[in-house]
């Protein structure tokens, strides 16, 4: 198969769809690659680095888009990039379609087959293209909010971790998943006082152990959560319910409940935010303030590190990849976890839960 691999154009957007480690192994199972020039700049591999790996550059992403037969990217598809796909070609990346219907119906018009990263399954029901990501941005969600405490970025000047004799700060994350745990780990590994809030009590049984009691949980209520909120410094939002739009578990009056100035952190803005006062931000620009609380809600946090963030994306995307290469739509057929990717074809949204979240299909 023809593999192709445009630049990302989303803002500040550095990582890229194929590293040149993975086009060595797509050109060794007997593929072509074509990679648009300067593609892999964000991680450092130049053309030549990609043209060594065994892929073709090219100048454009019309090109790529023209003559590949799946096309591998990161971030979802602008809308310059809708309308240059198309019926018989396949679309492998994150899509993020629930809480974006525009999207949705640019990909539906062009035909292509689209298979989303977040919806792919594997044998446990876990997310398995989205969960390298998830660490990345969990991680990421602490620096960002202890970023966002500092005086000097407009914050209550509150450091994480405290020092000796005076309280640290205090972070809750809402939901306990593979965010919610990566950013209780850097956390707690700060020194700040952790509260991790879930619906499900064998999640919360698995932290409490993971954590040896060093992070404290609770089961997701209204009343929990307006109880830790009103107490918080930093709240993570991290909560998913695949393939949907995330629930909005702080509305805007609990708001008025929080302490001046404390941060949100809505990791869940790519699936529309669990906070109702989110809206997307991007690295340019990152926070903003609603009722004196100040929000981030950034939806592409890990192109921030793009050299680790694209390889730990790579190692798990590669032998999906391969079996949409070798199999095309057939790879359908034998691998139900990677059919649970399949978002868009033939002009329809064919994933119940995306398609039940967009209200129509
Ligand atoms: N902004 C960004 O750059 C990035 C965003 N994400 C997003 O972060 C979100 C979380 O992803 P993961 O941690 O991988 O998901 P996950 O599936 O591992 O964890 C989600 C957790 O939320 C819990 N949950 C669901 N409904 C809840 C409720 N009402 N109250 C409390 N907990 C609830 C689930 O029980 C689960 O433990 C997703 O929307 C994902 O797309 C992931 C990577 C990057
Ligand atoms: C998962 C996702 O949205 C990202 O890595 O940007
Ligand atoms: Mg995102």
């Amino acid at each position: 198969m023809l593999v192709g691999v445009p630049k990302e154009i989303k803002n500040h957007e550095y990582r890229v769809g194929l590293t040149p480690g993975a086009i060595r192994e797509y050109v060794a199972a007997g593929h072509t690659a074509i990679v648009e020039t300067n593609a892999g700049a964000g991680i450092g591999a130049s053309d030549d680095v990609y043209r060594a790996a065994g892929a073709d550059i090219v100048d454009t992403a019309e090109e790529v888009f023209a003559r590949a037969e799946m096309v591998v990217k990161v971030k979802e598809p602008q809308p310059s990039e809708w309308v240059q796909l198309r019926e018989g070609q396949i679309l492998f990346t994150y899509l993020h379609l629930a809480p974006d219907p525009e999207q949705a119906k640019g990909l539906m018009a062009s035909g292509v087959t689209a298979v989303a990263y977040e919806t792919v399954t594997d044998a446990t029901g876990g997310l398995p293209l989205l969960a390298p990501m998830s660490e990345v941005a969990g991680r990421l969600s602490i620096e960002a909010a202890g970023t966002a405490l500092k005086a000097v970025s407009g914050g209550r000047g509150l450091l994480l971790g405290g020092v000796p004799g005076v309280q640290a700060a205090r972070v809750v994350v809402l939901g306990g998943g593979v965010v919610g745990t990566h950013a209780a780990r850097m956390a707690a590994g700060l020194g700040a006082e952790v509260t991790i809030i879930d619906r499900s009590i064998p999640r919360l049984r698995q932290l409490d152990e993971l954590f040896h009691g060093r992070v404290r949980t609770r089961v997701s209520t209204i009343q929990s959560i307006e109880d830790e909120i009103a107490e918080a410094d930093v709240v993570i939002g991290a909560v998913l319910v695949p393939g949907a739009s995330a629930p909005k578990l702080v509305t805007r009056p609990m708001l008025g409940l929080m302490k001046p100035r404390a941060v949100l952190v809505d990791v869940a803005i790519d699936q529309g935010g669990c906070f109702e006062t989110s809206h997307a931000t991007t690295h340019a620009d990152p926070t903003y303030e609603v009722d004196g609380i100040i929000h981030y809600c950034v939806a592409n946090m890990p192109g921030a590190v793009p050299l680790t963030s694209s390889h730990a994306l790579n190692n798990a995307t590669l032998p999906y990849g391969l079996a949409l290469a070798q199999d095309g739509v057939k790879a359908f057929d034998t691998n139900p976890g990677l059919k649970e990717g399949l978002n868009v074809q033939g002009g329809h949204i064919v994933n119940k839960v995306v398609a039940d979240s967009l209200h129509f299909a």
